[in-house]
């Protein structure tokens, strides 16, 4: 899909556009990175990795230079989501837990574990707003805004909560997620299917550009991983040759199980496994994956890689859809207050039709207080229009208020009042 979004040149306070870069003129230079991943895949080992590595670069580059100050990039900024998290690794600039005591919220309204980070996060949620502002602020002086999710993965990704940040996120800038996978625990064909498939939900969820993370990978190779998405025969051999499914693979040995089964239990489940790898095999080819080790920092540079590809299909796919849709909601808002003004106008002519001459009289009464204090940009939710935008809507007020165009107030003032005439 082409893209819609214009490729402009740097704003003032952004760096300059280098050849392939892209920083369309209307979306901030940040992209942010969701990182989500089931409990213990390493999700904050690897968030405080992006941080070492960064730093570790721009050592690297001043040694190189022999000057700190030339090739300073700035630092990516960190934003920590779990509330129950005891010791990070890395230190995020904004931080759930500066407001909120997750013990105490457990202690207080006498929740379980999950029950206390989700309250935590839906009570984060309501302040998003701030925590967006800050962001947005910074989003124009960084590359990477980093977000570490709650250990629990299902909290993040199918609570209310997660969803209003993903998409505040995703309307504000560019933003990817960074699926993490925990390599070693995925030889088993059925676990490596049930975490392709969690992340297959998630990506159609979010509908974000997403990044599968083999983490670990200093202790297992994630190539038999790659293979199995990219040659469906090789994950029905491994299928075939393991019998149980739920029992790792060894891949020094094109797949065989580490322990072989001997009877046929596993023949309902190959099947499941079969059936849904061809099904899964559609997903996989929109996905980007990198093998990465959070403790060594190998593979940091194709994460990097893969999240620049992601930024390129957000303003590719994802902005225009995003935009599509806005506007869509935007157009079906007006129509929507548009058929009610005109229901209401109806419903209030045939009342009157049905009034005593007494009744209207009573009516035409109030209604004639009511012009004098009312001012006709009133729309009534609270908000000055400005006429000139809504015209319908303010023709459609005179076709209710006749009495209500140029006439002298009681003051002898011209009413309507222009919107700044009127006393405060
Ligand atoms: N060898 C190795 N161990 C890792 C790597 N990444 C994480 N770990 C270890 O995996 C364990 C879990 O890592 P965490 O970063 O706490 O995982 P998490 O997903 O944030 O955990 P929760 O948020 O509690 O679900 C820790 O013992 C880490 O040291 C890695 O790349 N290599």
């Amino acid at each position: 899909m082409a893209s819609s979004a214009q490729e402009g040149t740097a704003g003032p306070s952004r760096p300059e556009v280098k050849d392939g870069d892209l920083l369309p003129d209307q979306l901030p230079r940040a992209t942010s990175i969701i990182v989500i991943g089931m409990a213990g895949s390493g999700k904050s080992t690897f968030t405080s990795c992006l941080q070492n590595y960064h730093a570790d670069q721009q050592k690297g580059e001043s040694a190189k230079e022999g000057d700190a100050s030339t090739t300073t990039e700035p630092a990516p900024y960190f934003v920590n989501l779990d509330p129950a998290v005891t010791q990070l690794n890395y230190s995020p600039n904004v931080d759930i837990r500066d407001t909120i005591d997750y013990q105490r919220l457990m202690e207080e309204y006498n929740l379980g574990p999950n029950g206390g980070i989700l309250t935590a996060l839906n009570l984060f949620t309501t302040k998003f707003d701030q925590v967006l502002g800050i962001l947005e602020r910074r989003s124009n002086d960084v590359d990477h805004i980093i977000l570490d999710t709650p250990g629990q993965i299902e909290i993040f990704t199918w609570s209310a909560s997660g969803s209003i940040i993903t998409d505040a996120l995703a309307t504000a800038m560019p933003t990817v997620v960074a699926y993490i996978i925990d390599t070693p625990r995925t030889l088993a064909p059925a676990t490596f299917m049930s975490n392709m498939l969690y992340a297959c939900s998630i990506m159609y969820k979010t509908k974000l550009p997403f990044i599968i993370v083999f983490n670990k990978t200093d202790v297992q190779d994630h190539q038999f991983a790659m293979e199995w998405m990219d040659d469906f025969e090789k994950f029905q051999h491994a299928l075939k040759e393991t019998r149980n499914p739920t029992e790792p693979i060894d891949p020094k040995h094109g797949g065989a199980s580490v322990r072989r089964g001997d009877g046929d239990e596993g023949t309902y489940m190959n099947s499941l496994m079969n059936s849904m790898a061809l099904i899964l095999d559609e997903f996989y080819k929109n996905l980007r994956s990198v093998g990465v080790s959070s403790t060594t920092q190998a593979g940091m540079a194709d994460f990097f890689d893969a999240v620049k590809e992601a930024r390129k299909e957000y303003v590719d796919d994802y902005r225009p859809e995003l935009d599509r849709i806005v506007k869509e909601r935007a157009e079906k808002k007006e129509k929507d207050k548009k058929s009610q003004l005109n229901k209401m106008m109806k419903d209030m002519r045939l009342n009157k039709g049905k009034k005593s001459a007494g009744q209207a009289d009573e009516e035409e009464e109030a209604e004639a207080a009511l012009q004098e204090n009312l001012d006709p940009e009133y729309e009534g939710d609270g908000q000055i229009i400005d006429p000139d935008v809504d015209e319908d809507i303010q023709d459609a007020q005179e076709d209710m208020f006749p009495s209500a165009g140029a006439q002298f107030g009681k003051d002898g003032s011209a009413w309507p009042r222009q919107f700044g005439q009127i006393d405060m």
